[in-house]
């Protein structure tokens, strides 16, 4: 079922007081829209994390996980002790684990397998490089984000999985891609799982999209038809501009 979902990504920010800190910030704010809400605090705050927020509506997420089920890799955590700590959710693909550690599609592939093997949700991250799209290849590389990573599966697997688009010259950049560019995008994605699974598939998908969203600019990206949220950076690391933007709905 398509939901609309907020998920602040605090990628590695935040030691243990200043997490502390925010989510005591975070629980003082008020939602007035019907997003989901979700935050993904870096490994070491994943446990304080869960029970700080047990009583409130507040989902922590992971921002990786190993293929593996266990074993010889070190600095690796595994599906199983994210869900030992109360995690539900994975994200994956993210375009900085593309680019930083050599994540390719048959890696994310296996992780994907892994994550839902053990009834872990997946918010599966792709997006075009800025010189993808200055060439008008960005159809064509989202397209085979997706297919290389996601299209082995089936149709009945994409009930655990969000969607979320993150162009990369759009992350931390203070560029955001337009709301039409975003709808555009999210047009294109539905369509391409329309393809290949049918339309209940595309239409039940939920996507999310990433790039410098903040409070000024989620209205108008979020008032798109096929825009179902957000993958929030630098503005989820401030409580009040993450909740301006989860209330943008
Ligand atoms: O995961 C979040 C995205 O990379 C967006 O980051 P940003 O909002 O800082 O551009």
């Amino acid at each position: 079922m398509r939901k609309n979902i907020v998920a602040g990504n605090w990628k590695m920010n935040n030691d243990l007081p200043l997490s502390e800190a925010l989510i005591s910030d975070l629980k003082r704010q008020t939602k007035t829209s019907n997003a989901e809400v979700m935050i993904a605090p870096t490994f070491t705050n994943l446990w304080h994390a869960f029970e700080a927020t047990r009583h409130d509506d507040i989902e922590v997420i992971a921002q990786n996980m190993h293929f593996a089920e266990n074993g010889a890799y070190t600095g690796e955590v595994s599906a199983d002790m994210l869900k030992s700590v109360g995690i539900k959710t994975v994200i994956l693909g993210h375009s900085e684990r593309r680019a930083y550690f050599n994540e390719d599609d048959a890696i994310l592939a296996k992780k994907v397998d892994q994550a839902l093997s053990k009834d872990l949700r997946v918010i599966f991250c792709f997006g075009e490089e800025l010189a993808d799209r200055k060439a008008a290849n960005h159809e064509a590389v989202v397209e085979s984000q997706i297919k290389n990573a996601l299209f082995h599966l089936d149709a009945s697997a994409f009930k655990n999985i969000v969607l979320a688009y993150e162009p990369v010259w759009a992350i931390g950049t203070g560029e955001t891609a337009s709301p039409e560019q975003a709808q555009d995008m999210h047009k294109f994605i539905r369509k391409t799982l329309n393809d290949k699974y049918g339309n209940q598939v595309a239409d039940d998908m939920t996507i999310l999209y990433g790039g410098s969203v903040k409070p000024a600019n989620a209205k108008e990206i979020f008032s798109k038809p096929d825009v179902d949220g957000g993958l929030i950076g630098g503005a989820a690391l401030k409580a009040e501009d993450f909740y301006a933007i989860v209330n943008a709905f």
